[in-house]
């Protein structure tokens, strides 16, 4: 930081800039001498928008670019979707802050306003994280299940000129664009569990730079680092990643937490899902316990036969 001057690095999508908007503001908001500024920095994931996520196959593909500019010091932060965030940060680097989490459950956009339920078999359902495929396979396995890549404007435009029926989106994405009015159907986490730390902004800082850690700690919204760090424990000790169906459910009310872990094949014929309910600050230890009980009840041969044939 120089001259009371903050510089926030972010990419350079709607949504993107929305969010590093958000962090702008609670800082200003907080320290009213401090002055933020947005930095754009163009990632692989931008630049790369006709193969699938799943097949890129590259850990941080939105977020290292970032991580390069941060490390480099020409910028004091990076905000990231913490969903696209890896579970291991590079040397020097830390999660600073997150904010108050948005919604955490996926969206039904559909062309014709069907619902979930009203979807069938001619029906073409668009998307590319394999938790969505895998979730919408195992509620109706004849759905017909294709890729869709961009931004989420670019998705929703290719919706609209016939490239499918329905999609699947974070409602967070789509609330933060002011697209609420295209969310057909909020899903039940009953049907479709979640990204891990979807809905979550986060900024990500130097470990050493003892300024920018007071900003830190003057925005950062305690229960939600509670139960990012509990999401991101459960991610990392399955091994998990976007190269995988992997995903949980932390459904807090007041200082209680129910935990819900899922893993599944990619078709959605073997699925491990296990809840335990607990107290939020103790959502770390819950979401490590069901790691443990969904790895003896076979996840992690589940997760590897995945990758093993991903890689013929
Ligand atoms: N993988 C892309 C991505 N990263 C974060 C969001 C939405 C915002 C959030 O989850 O915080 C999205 C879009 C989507 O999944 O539809």
């Amino acid at each position: 930081m120089k001259n009371n001057i903050v510089r926030i690095g972010t990419r350079g999508s709607a949504l993107a800039l929305y969010q590093a908007n958000q962090v702008k503001l609670s800082i200003e908001t907080n320290f009213p001498d401090l002055q933020a500024e947005i930095v754009i920095i163009h990632t692989k994931g931008d630049k790369i928008l006709d193969v699938a996520l799943s097949k890129i196959g590259d850990k941080g593909l939105f977020t290292k670019e970032l991580e390069v500019a941060l490390l480099g010091n020409e910028v004091d932060m990076a905000v990231h979707s913490l969903k696209d965030l890896p579970t291991f940060f590079p040397e020097g680097l830390q999660l600073g802050a997150v904010l108050p989490r948005a919604e955490v459950r996926d969206a039904l956009v559909s062309k014709n306003g069907k619902t979930l339920k009203e979807l069938g078999a001619g029906d073409v359902i668009a998307t590319s994280s394999l938790r969505r495929k895998a979730q919408l396979l195992a509620y109706n396995p004849d759905f017909k299940i294709v890729d869709i890549r961009g931004n989420v404007n670019t998705r929703l435009s290719k919706m609209d000129n016939g490239y499918c029926d329905a999609m699947i989106m974070a409602a967070a994405g789509l609330q933060r664009l002011n697209l609420d009015e295209r969310i057909t159907e909020i899903i039940d986490p009953a049907n479709i569990i979640p990204a891990v730390s979807q809905g979550i902004i986060a900024i990500e800082t130097r470990a050493d730079d003892e300024q920018i850690a007071t900003v830190m700690n003057g925005i950062n919204h305690q229960p939600t680092m509670q139960v990012a760090l509990a999401e991101r424990a459960f991610l990392k000790a399955m091994d998990g990643g976007c190269q995988v169906p992997i995903g949980c459910y932390s459904e807090v009310s007041g200082d209680e937490i129910v935990f819900t872990g899922f893993v599944s094949d990619l078709k959605g014929e073997k699925i491990i899902r296990l809840s335990k309910k607990g107290s939020l600050k103790d959502a770390r230890a819950i979401a490590l316990e069901i790691s443990g009980q969904m790895a003896e009840q076979g996840a992690k041969e589940i997760l590897d036969d995945i990758r093993k044939n991903s890689c013929i």
